[in-house]
This record gives C-alpha cells, sequence and structure tokens, in this order.
C-alpha cells in the first residue's frame, strides 16, 4: 500500500493555497503504481474534493482513496462520505476576523474548509512572528470551540479532535489487509503516519519530501528526497521497478 500527503509532497508549496496545483508528471505515475499495489491513497488535511480539483487526473488512478481532513471524509469510485461538519467550526471562524484586527497582524490570511478553517501567514511580511503571536489565541479559539489546533508550514489549522493522519492510514491499513506500506509527507501533520506505519509491523519506509522549512520529519524518515520533483522521482523508480519485475 502506498500512501501520500498532497501539499509539499504531491504538489509543490505556493504562496496561495487556491493556487496550489499537482505536480504534473504525479497523477501518470500514480496511475501506473495503482496498477501494480494493492492500494494507493493520498492522506491529506485537504477536503478530499479539493485535492481531487487540485490535482486533475487523479481520479483515474486505479483504486485511489482520499482520506482528506486528516481522515474524517474520505473519497472513493467518486462518492465522498463523511460525517457532519462540527458546530465549533463556523463559531471559532466568525470569531477571527475580530481575533486577527486585535493582533493587527499584516497578511494573515484565512481559508474556509467547511469541517475546519486554517490561518496562513505564508504572504505576511513576518511568517514566522505572525505565526508565534498567532499561537497562543488560536490555542484558546480551539479550545473554546472544542477544536484543536493542527500546526503546518506557516499555517494553524483549528480543525476537530478524534481523527489524525496515522489513525487514517492505520485504519485503511487494516481494512486492506495491506501486507506492505510506503507513507510519504513533509510537514508535522505526516509525523502521525509515518509512527503509523511503524506500529503497524508491516514491512514499510517512510519518506520526507524534504524542505529548509520543516526538519522534523526529515529526522524521522527512512528516506529523503528533494521535494515533490524527488517524490515523483522516486515514484518513476518504483514503477519501473515493478513493471520489470
Ligand atoms: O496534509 P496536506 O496535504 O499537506 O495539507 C496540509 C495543508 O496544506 C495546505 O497549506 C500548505 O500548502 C499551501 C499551498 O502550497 C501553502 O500556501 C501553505 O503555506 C501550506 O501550509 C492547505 O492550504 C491547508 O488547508 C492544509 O491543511
Amino acid at each position: 500500500m502506498i500512501g501520500l500527503d498532497f501539499d509539499g509532497t504531491l504538489s509543490p508549496i505556493v504562496p496561495d493555497p487556491a493556487a496550489a496545483v499537482i505536480h504534473p508528471k504525479a497523477p501518470e505515475v500514480l496511475a501506473e503504481l495503482g496498477a501494480h499495489v494493492r492500494s494507493v491513497a493520498i492522506v491529506t488535511g485537504r477536503p478530499p474534493a479539493t485535492a481531487l480539483e487540485l490535482g486533475p487526473g487523479l481520479a483515474a488512478v486505479p483504486g485511489l482513496v482520499v482520506l482528506g481532513h486528516y481522515g474524517f471524509e474520505r473519497w472513493e469510485g467518486g462518492r465522498i462520505s463523511a460525517p457532519p461538519p462540527p458546530a465549533g467550526v463556523p463559531r471559532a471562524e466568525a470569531e477571527l476576523p475580530l481575533l486577527l484586527d486585535s493582533l493587527g497582524l499584516e497578511g494573515v490570511t484565512t481559508e474556509d474548509k467547511r469541517r475546519a478553517v486554517a490561518v496562513h501567514t505564508r504572504r505576511s511580511p513576518d511568517p514566522e512572528g505572525a505565526l508565534a503571536k498567532l499561537r497562543e489565541p488560536l490555542a484558546k479559539l480551539a479550545e473554546k470551540h472544542g477544536l484543536v489546533v493542527e500546526p503546518g508550514r506557516f499555517v494553524l489549522e483549528l480543525r476537530p479532535p478524534g481523527m489524525d493522519k496515522g489513525q487514517a492510514l492505520s485504519l485503511f491499513l487494516a481494512e486492506r489487509a495491506a501486507r506492505s506500506v510506503m507513507f510519504v509527507g513533509d510537514d508535522l501533520g505526516d509525523l502521525a503516519a509515518f509512527e503509523a506505519v511503524r506500529a503497524s509491523g508491516l514491512p514499510g519506509v517512510t519518506v520526507c519530501s524534504g524542505s529548509a522549512e520543516v526538519t522534523a520529519l526529515a529526522e524521522q524518515a527512512d528516506i529523503v528526497v528533494d521535494g515533490p520533483d524527488g517524490v515523483v522521482a522516486l515514484l518513476a523508480e518504483l514503477a519501473s521497478a515493478f513493471s520489470r519485475s
């Protein structure tokens, strides 16, 4: 089974989350791999519908499953299954404009994901400084509305508790009776999936899509490649090895 994160792994990081697009060669190489492995799953913080919009061609990958919103939502064979979105998200979102105004931060943007709301600092003049100023107030806002804060690459996301990429991956491995697993990620949210690979007891490999922004994942990875270009090159080598065997 092959599991992959989306942003920063299959899709190069760009300043505007809405302008992200999958690496042009990724859908084709995933389709080749899909013909050789039991399952290919994208495990992402994005809603599955968004990952598919930003990844034209993905829907044609044989057997692809998208576990979106850290595993709360699932896309498979053209259908999305999801529990109702939690009430805390729109409540927290309604308080955000005032909170952001009170902090006087420039260039901080929000991303409404329905089941979560993300606060991005990448386009701020001081992305690290803005993130530092946001941590405590966003943690309080999340707690007030029964949410948790998911930190990522210049982003703090307020989302419901009770699921993460590790749980999502473990459940999927059990469901598919996987015999081996590879997981590829780039960000802190992918650490839980790396742990799930190890906890599964299956022959497994963890791959980090390396960047200067996140070092914690590379430290835990079996293999580090150079961003989405490196991920696609590795997947292409794997597909080529499968087709020769
Ligand atoms: O689990 P992932 O697939 O890695 O999604 C995590 C978050 O990714 C997105 O934000 C990141 O990518 C953006 C586009 O390249 C970039 O502008 C931003 O700075 C990154 O943090 C997405 O916007 C979030 O909703 C996801 O939770």
